[in-house]
């Protein structure tokens, strides 16, 4: 006998689910806001103007590079939602502050569009947010109710955590977020590796950690998007994804809110780790929008051998 739709575990869409989660009202319309957000963005990725045309559309109005047309489609949505109190994005100096009055509100942290440098390539990007309770969007990664991330590849999927393990949802042909994995697992130890940044400005410890990586049979799988990157680590449920500090660069490339605090939160929930080296990435204290952090993200026992490695202990 056909199941009635909707009473299908895997036909579950994503405001169903999170009504069962137990959660405030105002943080499951959030991440449905959020979600039908990313519904623009990827329509943009597919139809936007690629920068080959200029700056002008067929009515002579300027075009928007697609990380600022996202970040204005994100923004709108939160400030329209009546749940944000604060918003920061990597696209914007300053905070938004929408209210402030933080009752029941709560603050977003968010990259619009991540790697939006591959989009000419037709590679995978992708869309990073953490959730603050209230209007303080200065604290440790560890002080997030939520973190989510919406891949733009040959499907959108949207993996998201509220502190209670992560699942992913995928889009169908009615452009709504379905279930299709649920309560995600890491293991302690992959064999895959994707590492950033220009090899050549790697300091030793990094280039023995990679040896080490090669010599126990890890493959390379790099994109250079880090939500395409991040999500085959995820989805694989094993491996290590790198952005060490670089010669010239001692704090590396990602940022703390916008991209390096969801993700260790959400890969945390999934039983990995993520360190700068030395302390989880979630233990960092912001000391402004713009800060940047090393990262080894991914299985356990993988994040602990780069930090044997950097501290001089292998
Ligand atoms: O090209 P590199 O130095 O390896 O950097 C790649 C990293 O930079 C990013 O593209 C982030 O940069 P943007 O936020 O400017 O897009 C990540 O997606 C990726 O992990
Ligand atoms: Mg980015
Ligand atoms: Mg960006």
């Amino acid at each position: 006998m056909p199941s009635e739709p909707g009473k299908t575990k895997f036909q579950i869409d994503l405001r169903a689910h999170l009504r069962e989660q137990n959660i405030s009202d105002n943080l499951v319309h959030l991440i449905c806001e959020i979600a039908e957000a990313s519904k623009y963005v990827i329509n943009a990725v597919r139809t936007g103007d690629l920068g080959v045309a200029g700056t002008s559309n067929l009515y002579g109005e300027e075009q928007l590079a697609l990380d600022v047309l996202s970040d204005r489609i994100m923004r709108k949505r939160l400030i329209h939602s009546g749940v944000v109190c604060n918003i920061a994005s990597e696209e914007m100096e300053e905070i938004y502050q929408v209210t402030s009055n933080p009752q029941g509100m709560f603050s977003v942290a968010y990259d619009p569009l991540d790697g939006s440098s591959l989009v000419d390539v037709n590679l995978a990007v992708g869309t990073i947010v953490g959730i603050y309770q209230g209007c303080d969007l200065l604290q440790p990664g560890r002080k997030m109710v939520g973190a989510m991330y919406i891949l733009y590849g040959p499907r959108v999927s949207l993996v998201y955590s509220i502190g209670k393990g992560v699942y992913e949802f995928t889009m169908n042909q009615l452009m709504e977020f379905t279930l299709t994995k649920e309560d995600v697992q890491m293991k302690p130890s992959g064999d895959i590796y994707a590492p950033g940044g220009l090899r050549k400005k790697y300091t030793e410890e990094n280039e023995r950690f990679i040896r080490h990586l090669e010599d126990k049979g890890s493959k390379l799988r790099y994109s250079g998007g880090f939500v395409p990157d991040i999500n085959q680590v995820m989805m694989k449920g094993k491996g290590i994804f790198m952005y060490p500090a670089l010669t010239d660069s001692p704090n590396g490339k990602l940022r703390l809110l916008f991209e390096l605090n969801p993700m260790a939160y959400l890969i945390e929930q999934a039983g990995g780790a993520a360190t700068n080296g030395k302390i989880p990435i979630l233990d960092i204290v912001p000391d402004g929008l713009d800060q940047r952090a090393p990262v080894y993200i991914g299985s356990r026992e993988d994040v602990e051998k780069a930090g044997e490695f950097l501290n001089g202990h292998a």
